[in-house]
């Protein structure tokens, strides 16, 4: 709290460095609403109607230097004769935001298009090809964006070799005929499912080095990535599977501060051991008609403020050190 002029205290007066917007899971389709596996209500049309009114608002701010869209911007029941068209339909309402936007990859964008389609057509600011990257909208802050889809059995041809390894990598680790079956595994094991996906050991590396970078200039680092990284701020079935290896490599430096994923449609919050945040996004999808899931995050020296709309709960996010 702060001391103001007339003497009353208020919370949070500064301005906050820089703010951005963030969306998650719209999984738009032009078809009839329906259900996940679970019976969770999907509204496939109406989700783009949310993208436009997150759009719209994030015009209205004015000061949002850029958006994230946290993957999955179609859905997989998109009949695959219009899987282009309702890709570049989505993109050209983000389109529509005065700034740059930046996607990452989820498995229903991978249920449509083959990964170097989708690269070129969110046009990542990557080089040779990986849908992983990073950049620094200040000096005091760096972006890291992961691709959860990395080492994967979706995406790639399939007589590909990272295809035929991570099937492989699945046959080991979920006995059930179908991959995306959960059923009697336990715990964080249930995060062994095809529509899962891992951090290569190349893109590992990346991470290791550029977290080195972000230490030595005193930056505090944001990770993005489709699938979340944290078991107690997701269900297992939704983790990425070497989350582990991935947190390690984070656990190693100090300037990880705050990691959001998608993925988890019903969106989840923690504070891991070591005081990095997690927060998983709720769902464009997943809004009834009329209601919204999208918000913007205020960026401060100390902490993150999401001030999430209506389904999207704001979070609070103060850094230990
Ligand atoms: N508990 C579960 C969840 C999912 N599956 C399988 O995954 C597919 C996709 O699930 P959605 O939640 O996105 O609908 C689903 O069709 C099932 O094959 C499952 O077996 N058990
Ligand atoms: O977005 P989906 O359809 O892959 O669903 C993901 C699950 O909610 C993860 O638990």
């Amino acid at each position: 709290m702060m001391a103001s002029a007339n003497g009353l205290a208020t919370a949070h007066t500064k301005e906050p460095l820089f703010s951005f917007g963030v969306i998650a899971d719209v999984q738009y389709a032009d078809i009839p609403d329906g259900h996940s596996f679970l019976g969770v209500p999907r509204f496939y049309r109406h989700s783009i109607l949310v993208l436009q009114r997150a759009v719209n608002q994030w015009n209205d701010h004015k000061k949002l230097k850029f958006s994230i869209n946290f993957g999955d911007i179609v859905d997989g029941f998109c009949p695959k004769d219009k899987s282009l068209a309702s890709v570049q339909k989505v993109l050209h309402e983000f389109e529509k935001f005065n700034g740059p936007i930046y996607h990452m990859i989820g498995n229903h964008c991978l249920y449509n298009l083959p990964r170097s389609k989708l690269i070129s057509l969110f046009k990542m600011p990557s080089s040779d090809g990986h849908a992983y990257y990073d950049f620094s909208p200040t000096p005091e802050y760096r972006i890291i964006v992961l691709d959860a889809y990395d080492f994967s059995a979706l995406g790639w041809p399939q007589d590909h070799p990272i295809a035929s390894a991570a099937m492989k990598f699945l046959q080991e680790k979920n006995p059930n005929a179908d991959k995306n079956s959960p059923n009697g595994l336990v715990g964080v094991a249930r995060r062994y499912l095809m529509f899962n996906g891992a951090i290569g050991k190349e893109q590992l590396d990346w991470l290791e080095s550029i977290l080195q970078e972000s230490e030595k200039s005193k930056q505090n680092v944001i990770i993005c990535c489709h699938l979340p990284l944290n078991p107690e701020a997701a269900a297992p079935e939704a983790l990425l599977w070497n989350y582990e290896e991935v947190m390690a490599v984070v656990h190693r430096h100090n300037c990880v501060k705050v990691c959001f994923a998608g993925h988890d449609h019903k969106g989840g919050y923690a504070i891991d051991s070591r005081g990095v945040h997690h927060r998983v996004l709720e769902a464009a999808l997943e809004c009834p008609p009329g209601s919204n899931a999208f918000g913007h995050v205020d960026v401060y020296h100390d902490r993150l403020s999401l001030i999430g709309s209506d389904r999207m709960a704001s979070t609070e996010m103060i850094f230990n050190s």
